[in-house]
C-alpha cells in the first residue's frame, strides 16, 4: 500500500471511529471516502464489510470513479456511489451513516424533508431565516448506478446530503472535517423533526 494511501486510511478510520462512537455506524454499516485526485478521479474508500469503528489506516481501498478496485482489498459495497457523488457535487469527502433518525424521517416525508427556522442551518451554508431548505429523500437501490441517477435527480444544491430511503444519510464536504461537519448538522436537524412530530 503507498503512503498516501495509507495516510487517507488513517484518517478514515479516525473519521469513522467517531461516527461509529455516536452510534451511527452500527454493526458493520457505512463508510466513507476521501478524494485522492480529480483526473483521473480516484477515492480511498472504506473496506466492506469491516466494524467501521475498530478500522485501522489499512483498512482502506483505491478505488476509480466507478467504484471499482484499484489497490487494495474489497472496497465498500457503496464505492461506486461515493465516486458519482464526489464527481457530481465536487466534494472531496463523502460520509455514509446508518442513523436511526435519517431512516424514520425518510418513511415519514419520503418526499423530502423541510426545514426552515433554525439556526443550526447555518451549518450546511444557508440562512437561519425565511427560507425554506429541502433535504431530499431518495428510493433504495442495490444498483449503484441507479442509485446514484436517483441522487443526481433529486439533489438539491442549498443541501450537501440526501436520505436514503429504508437506507440512511449520505452527506458530503470540501474535506473530512466539513464532511463530517455537514453529517452532524443534517442528523441533527433530523432528530429534532423526528422528535417534533
Ligand atoms: C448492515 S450494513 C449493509 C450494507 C450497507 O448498507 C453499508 O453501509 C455497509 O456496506 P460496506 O460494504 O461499506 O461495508
Ligand atoms: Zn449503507
Amino acid at each position: 500500500m503507498t503512503a498516501g494511501l495509507r495516510e487517507a486510511g488513517a484518517v478514515l478510520a479516525a473519521e469513522s471511529a467517531r461516527f461509529a462512537s455516536l452510534g451511527w455506524m452500527r454493526g458493520t454499516s457505512g463508510n466513507l471516502s476521501l478524494v485522492l485526485s480529480r483526473d483521473p478521479l480516484r477515492l480511498a474508500v472504506t473496506g466492506s464489510g469491516l466494524d467501521k469503528g475498530e478500522l485501522t489506516a489499512e483498512d482502506v481501498v483505491l478505488v476509480d470513479g466507478r467504484g471499482a478496485a484499484v489497490q487494495g482489498g474489497r472496497p465498500s459495497a457503496e464505492a461506486a456511489l461515493h465516486a458519482r457523488v464526489a464527481a457530481l457535487t465536487g466534494a472531496g469527502a463523502v460520509v455514509h451513516v446508518h442513523t436511526v433518525a435519517s431512516v424514520a424521517m425518510g418513511r415519514r416525508e419520503p418526499g423530502g424533508i423541510v426545514f426552515r427556522d433554525l439556526e443550526m442551518l447555518k451549518g450546511v451554508g444557508q440562512p437561519a431565516h425565511d427560507v425554506e431548505v429541502v433535504l431530499p429523500v431518495i428510493a433504495n437501490s442495490q444498483d449503484m448506478a441507479e442509485l446514484g441517477d436517483r441522487l443526481e435527480a433529486a439533489r438539491n444544491p442549498r443541501m450537501p446530503a440526501v436520505v436514503v430511503a429504508g437506507h440512511g444519510l449520505y452527506a458530503w464536504g470540501e474535506d473530512p472535517v466539513r464532511a463530517r461537519h455537514h453529517t452532524e448538522v443534517v442528523e441533527w436537524l433530523l432528530e429534532l423533526e423526528l422528535a417534533r412530530r
